[in-house]
């Protein structure tokens, strides 16, 4: 079943690799049919260079596995949050990306130093707080995706297709998983060059508001003139 979208989102898995965003297995990517409601991720703990196809895992948005071999992602429950959630998404991504999730294992969401960020991002972006004993004992994977949840609930899920969670890692998410994977590389690459920029000037300051303004919508606003 499913079987374009299975495609779909295991290739957008294996844009991770070639991008340099994950090491061993740590990463995954999904893909919602918004027509049954059911999502398609990567199988937890397999080789990317054994990967194919027919090993993704077909998912319905109560946590029950639907089809495949292997077990789903462990993040599973953190993507199926996000879905439930944010009804544009047709894509989401999990890396441990090295600079994105020095960010996260810092505890800091990365502010907006030029108009690579601002091209894409608006904002900072956020890092979320670590989770309490009680919140990681109960379901680690699916309070994470309640936390990110209750930090967008009054917050715009599209200007901001990412966050870090405090000690784990990035998510983002996208129109599909393709996007969603547009969007890892992005903050990775937003990532490295804000800590060198720290680094470089410890006293850098945001790019000026208005430049934030200016480049975010030239691209996605009203009058945007890139497609969407
Ligand atoms: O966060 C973690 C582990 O800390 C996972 O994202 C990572 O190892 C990938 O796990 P899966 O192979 O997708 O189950």
């Amino acid at each position: 079943m499913l079987e374009q979208l299975k495609k779909e989102v295991y290739e957008a898995n294996m844009l991770l690799p070639k991008h340099g965003l994950v090491t061993f297995t740590w990463g995954n990517v999904s893909g919602l049919d918004k027509e049954t409601g059911l999502f398609v991720i990567k199988p937890s703990g397999v080789d990317y260079d054994q990967l194919t196809p027919g090993d993704m895992v077909v998912m319905d948005l109560d946590g029950n596995k639907v089809e495949g071999n292997y077990n789903p992602s462990s993040d599973t429950a953190t993507h199926l949050e996000l879905y439930k959630a944010f009804p544009d998404i047709r894509g989401i991504v999990h890396t441990h990306s090295e600079w994105a999730t020095s960010w996260a294992q810092a505890g800091r969401g990365i502010p907006c130093y030029g108009t690579t960020h601002a091209d894409y991002m608006y904002g900072e972006i956020p890092c979320v707080r670590n989770l309490t004993k009680e919140e990681i004992d109960e379901a680690y994977e699916k309070n994470t995706g309640v936390l990110i949840v209750e930090y967008f609930k009054d917050k715009d899920y599209i200007s901001m297709p990412a966050v870090l969670c405090k000690n784990h890692g990035p998510f983002t998410w996208g129109k599909d998983a393709y996007d969603a994977v547009h969007n890892a590389v992005v903050l990775e690459e937003v990532a490295k060059m804000a800590a060198r920029c720290e680094l470089i000037n410890p006293q850098a300051l945001p790019a000026p508001q208005e430049l934030q303004d200016k480049h975010y919508n030239r691209k996605h606003g009203a009058d945007a003139y890139y497609g969407q």
